[in-house]
């Protein structure tokens, strides 16, 4: 348990989404380059829905090691993975059948058991279990980067606003039934694991985000799922929004520097 409170999140706001894409890319690299040095490996979870498409800054980047990579996915759907609304097939079409990432490195939900979702999480724990836990022997896994979504009720990965799965402190990986947003039956990655990255970082383009934005930020106090996104220290979270989406943000953002 750390002794630091959470550092408050650092807010990096956009002249456009394209500077954001290139700017998440350098600071992809950054990353992926301290991991590397100190552990030969990069561990990072990526999310569906608007997410995949910002990371375009990465293809065709001759800095990025993929064959370093290990990925996994903050949550996804409970279908097969040619469903269209499996979050792994949006990421390959937004970027892994774009870039040289070994299949391998890409861990994807077990799809023989798509029928019991308790076997579903728990078979996708173990795959962590088996990336982190011989590894690096913490509680928790310590991913390098966790890349996050925001959605209009302010929910983030598959954690919903008043939903029971807030409170897990437990478990890894955790299962829904009933997702507000369909599909209704999904797994996500839990607090205790998002909050123990080492860097957490959420991404939010457009107008449509800026009401839930600013709830989020400047209201933090309403609980909403993504307000509640705290790495422990030396974890740190952050922001990267365009200026659409952070038109109504009263909270302060910091210029991106490297
Ligand atoms: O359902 C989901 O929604 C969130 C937010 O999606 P966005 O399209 O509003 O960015 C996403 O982060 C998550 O992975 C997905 O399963």
């Amino acid at each position: 348990m750390s002794h630091h409170p959470p550092n408050p999140p650092i807010i990096h706001s956009f002249a456009s989404p394209e500077v954001l894409i290139s700017s998440l890319a350098s600071f992809i690299l950054k990353a992926q380059k301290e991991a590397i040095d100190k552990k030969g490996r990069f561990t990072i979870a990526l999310s569906g829905g608007s997410l995949p498409k910002q990371l375009s800054g990465l293809i065709g980047n001759p800095a990025v090691k993929w064959d370093m990579w290990q990925v996994f996915y903050a949550d996804e759907r409970v279908v097969p993975l040619t469903d269209p609304d499996s979050n792994h097939l949006l990421c390959s079409t937004e970027l892994f059948n774009k870039v040289p990432i070994p299949k391998e490195n890409i861990h994807t939900i077990d799809t023989s058991l798509l029928s019991d979702l308790e076997e579903l999480s728990d078979a996708y724990e173990k795959e962590l279990i088996k990336e982190f836990a011989q590894k690096d022997a913490a509680r928790f896994p310590v991913f390098d980067v966790i890349l996050l979504g925001m959605g209009p009720d302010g929910h983030t990965a598959s954690l919903f606003p008043g939903h029971e799965l807030l409170a897990e402190e437990d478990r890894w990986v955790a299962y829904i039934e009933d997702s507000p947003k369909p599909p209704p039956n999904r797994i996500t990655l839990t607090y205790p694991v998002i909050n123990h990255a080492l860097r957490v970082v959420f991404v939010a383009v457009g107008a449509g985000k800026a009401e839930i934005l600013s709830e989020v930020l400047d209201s933090p106090e309403k609980g909403l799922p993504a307000s509640r996104v705290k790495p422990v220290h030396p974890g740190q979270l952050f922001w990267f929004v365009d200026e659409a989406a952070a038109a109504k943000l009263q909270v302060a953002s910091a210029e991106f520097k490297l």
